[in-house]
């Protein structure tokens, strides 16, 4: 278990302080994996490497599995830092090394075999998919093939924390999905804690049990993935969402007095997000009939998050205030949110 209790970070150069992190307070269970979300300078990398002590908090404590890293001495640090494993971007693997010696490289000097290694790089290499390129050197390599490497070797210390900082942002969407499934099997096989910087909301949404999302060295919103999604609190949590969906495009067009949201005497738009088991429900079918009316779909949109389905529709709708007020309720009372994005 990962916890961070009131940990800040402020960079002092040129006689200028920067604040990066500040007074952060979270607890990320074992076997969980964790998502940090914020734009660029928000202070994630900054946080993410106070857990390993690859950046000192200026004030707060760092408790792995309840033992405050920053009371260690050093040989004790370097032993519990070997619990933590990191993997980057850029992958940093040693170019004039071999596949098979980067990943032996952390087991080097510890006292093992070189049959005890050999069989444990082997396992690793098995384990992320890539025996075959056991004698290739990293230049001989796609981005997805390195980033495959540098996990194996961040595993070959058996670590119980695996730290990645935007692991797959220089990584094609396809490989990316490679990347975050093998991951994801490290995480269920293995049992290891994960922590996932990002910029990118569909990372989050594919592989990780909660968010927190930063902004200006603060944690502005942490929830579990699901709530995050359907009910995000924060409005930069909610700048993030709509990034990952063409729903934000209603506003432009609002803004843009499209033809396409043009209304008539009567006529509204209404925004309607529902989860879970209501979208199984013919609510559409259903309110048509009892209320008389007849929404029009203009956009939609359907994900699965979690094994949870989410879904959000833009309807245009003729209906009287009564009406109106009668549908909303109805449709509250199921759990479905509505918002009326515009009105004749
Ligand atoms: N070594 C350093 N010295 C001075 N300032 C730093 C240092 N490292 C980070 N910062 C500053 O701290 C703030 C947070 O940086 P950090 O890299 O943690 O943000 P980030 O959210 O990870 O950004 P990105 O997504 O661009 O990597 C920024 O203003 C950055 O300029």
């Amino acid at each position: 278990m990962i916890q961070l209790i009131d940990v800040s970070k402020t960079f002092i150069s040129d006689n200028v302080s920067v604040h990066a992190v500040k007074d952060v307070n979270l607890t990320i269970d074992q076997s969980e994996i964790f998502g940090v979300i914020g734009f660029s300078g928000a202070g994630k990398s900054t946080l993410v490497r106070c857990i390993n002590l690859l950046e000192r908090p200026t004030k707060g404590q760092v408790l792995i599995d309840g033992v405050d890293l920053l009371q260690l001495k050093e040989r004790d640090l370097r032993l519990h830092r070997q619990k933590i494993g990191m993997i980057f971007q850029q992958f940093n693997l040693l170019a004039s090394r071999t596949v098979f010696e980067n990943v032996a490289f952390p087991l080097k000097h510890r006292g093992i075999s070189k049959d005890k290694i050999k069989e444990k790089v082997l396992s690793l290499l098995d384990l992320v998919g890539i025996s075959d390129k056991l004698c290739s050197y990293p230049s001989q390599l796609s981005g997805g093939q390195k980033q495959r490497v540098a996990i194996a070797r961040a595993l070959a210390s058996d670590p119980s924390i695996l730290l990645c900082d935007e692991a797959t942002s220089a990584l094609d969407p396809q490989t990316t999905k490679s990347i975050l499934k093998l991951l994801k099997d490290v995480n269920r096989k293995l049992g290891i804690t994960i922590v996932i910087i990002t910029h990118e909301m569909s990372v989050i949404k594919e592989i990780c049990h909660r968010v927190a999302v930063m902004e200006n060295g603060n944690v502005v919103e942490l929830n579990d993935v699901i709530s995050t999604f359907s009910n995000p609190q924060a409005s930069i949590t909610k700048d993030f969402i709509n990034s990952t969906s063409t729903l934000s495009r209603i506003d432009e067009l609002i803004q843009e007095k499209s033809d396409i949201v043009k209304l008539n005497q009567g006529e509204r738009i209404w925004r309607l997000d529902f989860y879970g088991s209501e979208t199984k429900e013919p609510i559409i079918a259903y309110i048509s009939n009892k209320y008389n009316i007849s929404p029009s779909i203009i956009f939609a949109n359907v994900e699965v998050v979690s094994d949870t389905v989410l879904g959000s529709i833009i309807v245009l709708v003729t209906v009287s205030d009564q009406i109106e007020k009668d549908v909303i309720q109805y449709l509250n009372d199921k759990q479905i949110k509505v918002e009326v994005i515009k009105y004749a």
